[in-house]
């Protein structure tokens, strides 16, 4: 038995932004901000979260809550915690506290691509032969890592304020994983993708796939997502996690709705969009039970997910970890909102690795996703205040 303390809520979201310290759990979403601080419990399955949650109390009347990340590997432990204490706010882009808070960290980096960027372009060449063969995966996302090393401790703080005030719209978070060779060890980013939020009776999943890189020069990026919109190797990319997303829900709800796609823009990159609405069946589904249904989605894993899996598992020079996991909060009514962990690092000490992935279907092109992984890495990297070419041979 536990009791969660429930803080007055924040006026500011910048205010919780700044409270934050390693350690600590935060996340911002369009609905809101939370902080949670201290671990009155623990567990490490998203199936557990309700059990877990129903042994609590709590100040608020929505009981007390649960915030954390799950790994990419569903075998793999996870690492949700039950804070001591939480603190609320308004979202960030109500609070009219603009983004006077971004400063770059201190370098200078070194930076090691895992694989070499030539090794990954050969990794998509090995799945296009995989897909060929018509045997295994439809769809295989492969991704590559960005191993940065600084001067001294990383800020934690200064990258989340700086991700999260470059996006006051978008889903920012950190999360505590397990220690790493005694550093605390922190998943932090800014990821575009909704894996699932449930509120009441209604869900909303809102899958990402198929991408195109934005321009400065409007008539460029105009192009550039028109271009994406009619693409046809885009949209059966896209297709093949709506389809993977809607199953997933279907059991559990009574409507879905599943509209066309659409585009959605981050700093840097376009994306098709379906933001997919439905009613649940019993609306007291956990929000942390959904999103174990629905993960890996092929958005981050390909399909069929055993077959996509594999041939990750055959090419991927590296351990995923919590990139490409989830990351989210639930209260004890199973309300709650979970990301999936794209456009992140996990940072310990002074090194973060970076992460990067994209779809590759029939049609894909290997040195076209290779420049796609490199767009995406630079969420990270502009928030770290990096602006340099990251596919030139490292000495
Ligand atoms: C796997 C990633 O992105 C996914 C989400 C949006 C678009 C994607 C794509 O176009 O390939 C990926 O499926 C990543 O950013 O590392």
């Amino acid at each position: 038995m536990f009791h969660q303390r429930t803080e007055p809520a924040a006026k500011a979201a910048g205010d919780l932004l700044d409270a934050y310290r390693p350690e600590a759990a935060f996340l911002a979403t369009p609905s809101g901000v939370v902080l949670g601080e201290g671990a009155a419990a623990v567990t490490e399955r998203l199936e557990d979260v309700a059990d877990l949650l129903a042994r609590g109390t709590a100040d608020s009347p929505a009981g007390p809550i649960a915030i954390g990340a799950i790994p990419f590997d569903t075998g793999a432990p996870g690492r949700l915690v039950v804070p001591d204490s939480v603190r609320t706010s308004p979202p960030l882009a109500e609070s009219g506290q603009g983004d006077r808070r971004q400063r770059p960290l201190p370098g200078p980096w070194t930076m090691r691509p895992v694989p070499a960027p030539d090794e990954h372009a050969e990794g998509v060449e090995r799945v296009l032969k995989r897909l060929a063969a018509g045997d295994g995966p439809a769809k295989v996302v492969l991704a590559r890592s960005l191993r940065l090393s600084g001067p001294g401790t990383v800020d934690v703080g200064q990258l989340l304020s700086n991700l999260a005030w470059r996006d006051p719209a978008g889903h920012t978070f950190a999360a505590d994983l397990p220690a790493a060779a005694g550093s605390t060890r922190t998943l932090v980013g800014a990821s575009p993708e909704l894996l699932v939020a449930k509120r009441g009776g209604r869900v909303v999943s809102n899958p990402l796939a198929g991408s195109a890189p934005r321009s400065a020069d409007p008539s460029k990026d105009q192009r550039s997502a028109v271009d994406l919109l009619g693409s046809a190797k885009d949209r059966h990319e896209h297709a093949v996690v709506v389809e993977a997303v809607t199953e997933g829900l279907r059991p559990y709800c009574r409507t879905l709705d599943v509209p066309e796609p659409e585009l959605a823009g981050t700093a840097t990159l376009w994306h098709l969009s379906t933001r997919i609405t439905g009613e649940l069946r019993d609306p007291d589904t956990p929000s942390a039970l959904l999103a174990a249904a629905l993960h890996p989605t092929p958005a981050v894993c390909g399909s069929p997910t055993a077959a996509a899996r594999a041939a990750i598992g055959g090419i991927e020079p590296f351990d995923r970890g919590f990139y490409t996991g989830a990351v989210g909060c639930t209260d004890a009514r199973g309300d709650g909102e979970w990301i999936v962990s794209i456009r992140c690092a996990d940072v310990a000490g002074d090194t973060l690795d970076l992460f990067a992935g994209g779809g590759i279907v029939p049609d894909s092109d290997p040195d076209a996703e290779l420049a796609e992984t490199s767009v995406k890495l630079r969420t990270l990297l502009l928030a770290l205040g990096v602006n340099q070419p990251i596919d030139a041979p490292q000495g």
